[in-house]
């Protein structure tokens, strides 16, 4: 499996990036939801933010008569120089080791996606490996990032890439009848990344965002938090536009999903984020293009610090606070399960006027 196509972004320049614009989802389709969840026989409101992400569903799609039972994830994967100065518990290559893992369908999201009919799709951003992986798309943009305590973690050209991929990939789904698509990483070190992209966004210190991410001692914890402070101080990323904190300290796996956040409001597919990584690439894709948000689909608020000063950021409410830290789009794939059981009575419940009651009124 290769990245055959070029990416829609492959020949542009930042500044023409920028001249993008989002138009937002339909507000007529969005009124109409609302209005069949209130023909419904059950308390007004009853499924609480399940009408109203229903409802944002059926504006992104535009149509009532929503259709998302071809449901998949997009597990970008991909690795992180920034590792070499000991913020993880492990080497670079357990993303290899997980991702050989995603493509025999036996890492954890995959068992929760298979168990309930969901595609997932691993996708070779960038981890460091020549190896090329049966089972895994080939988009490799190179083979991981630099330590950005050394120099900043991508190239802008790299940068432009990752982002024109994740786009790319959510547009090549919708073609292939996908009526939602969920976010999923793989990449030790992510966390460190996500955390300084967050401080720096939200112009917050390293200590405030900054978690054991897949498992750190204290010790390990102080050297994460310095090592974010450092680099914040170094670039003076507090000051600096989200396309420049992305490529200084972000990742190829943050800028695949930041992409795919652009190619949801860009090609109408509704995003289900998952943790706190794919929240600090929303958070840059809101950014880089205001409106992106109205096409994300929250899920869950996990057990990173950061998790909930992006979520608050981009004023979306989890639905899921179970503490989780796996990452792969685990709270994701959850959150399909719940969104099909919403679905099915909104699709199949008895209505008022079936059972001969009177419709309650607002
Ligand atoms: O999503 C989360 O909240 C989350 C929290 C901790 C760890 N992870 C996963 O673990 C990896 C990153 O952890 P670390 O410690 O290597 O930065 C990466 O592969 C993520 O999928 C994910
Ligand atoms: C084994 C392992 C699996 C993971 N899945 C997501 N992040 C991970 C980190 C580790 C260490």
């Amino acid at each position: 499996m290769e990245c055959s196509e070029k990416p829609v972004f492959h020949n542009y320049t930042v500044r023409e990036l920028a001249q993008i614009r989002i138009t937002p989802p339909d507000e007529a389709v969005r009124k109409l939801v609302k209005k069949h969840w209130d023909t419904l026989a059950k308390p007004l409101d009853g499924m609480g933010s399940f009408e109203t992400i229903t409802a944002q569903i059926g504006a992104i799609l535009g149509t009532e008569v929503i259709d998302i039972r071809k449901k998949g994830v997009l597990l970008f994967c991909a690795d992180n120089g920034i590792v070499e100065e000991g913020v993880t518990q492990s080497g670079q290559e357990v993303t290899l080791a997980v991702a050989k893992s995603m493509a025999r369908k036996g890492s954890s999201v995959c068992r929760m996606a298979q168990s309930i009919g969901a595609e997932t799709i691993p996708v070779d951003i960038g981890i460091n490996s020549e190896e090329s992986i049966p089972g895994v798309w080939n988009c490799k943009v190179c083979s991981g990032t630099r330590n950005f305590l050394k120099e900043p973690a991508m190239t802008e050209e790299e940068t432009v890439r990752a982002i024109a991929t994740g786009t790319r990939l959510v547009r090549e789904c919708k073609e292939k009848g996908y009526g939602i698509l969920a976010t999923g990483e793989m990449g030790i070190g992510n966390t460190t990344t996500s955390s300084a992209v967050t401080a720096a966004l939200l112009q917050c210190g390293a200590e405030e965002v900054t978690g054991r991410g897949a498992g750190l001692t204290d010790q390990g914890l102080a050297r994460k938090q310095q090592v974010v402070r450092t680099a914040l101080e170094t670039y003076d990323l507090w000051h600096a536009d989200a396309f420049t904190v992305l490529q200084t300290v972000g990742g190829l796996d943050i800028a695949g999903l930041t992409g795919m956040c652009i190619g949801g409001a860009l090609w109408h597919v509704p995003i289900v984020l998952d943790g706190v990584i794919s929240m600090a690439a929303a958070l840059v894709a809101e950014r880089l293009f205001p409106g992106v948000r109205e096409y994300l689909i929250p899920s869950h608020l996990g057990k990173e610090p950061a998790a909930v000063k992006l979520a608050d950021a981009l004023q979306l409410s989890p639905v899921i606070h179970a503490g989780m830290a796996l990452g792969e789009g685990t709270g994701a794939v959850m959150m399909f399960t719940l969104l099909d059981m919403a679905m099915s009575i909104y699709g199949q419940s008895a209505t008022f006027s079936e059972i001969k009651v009177e419709q309650y009124r607002r």
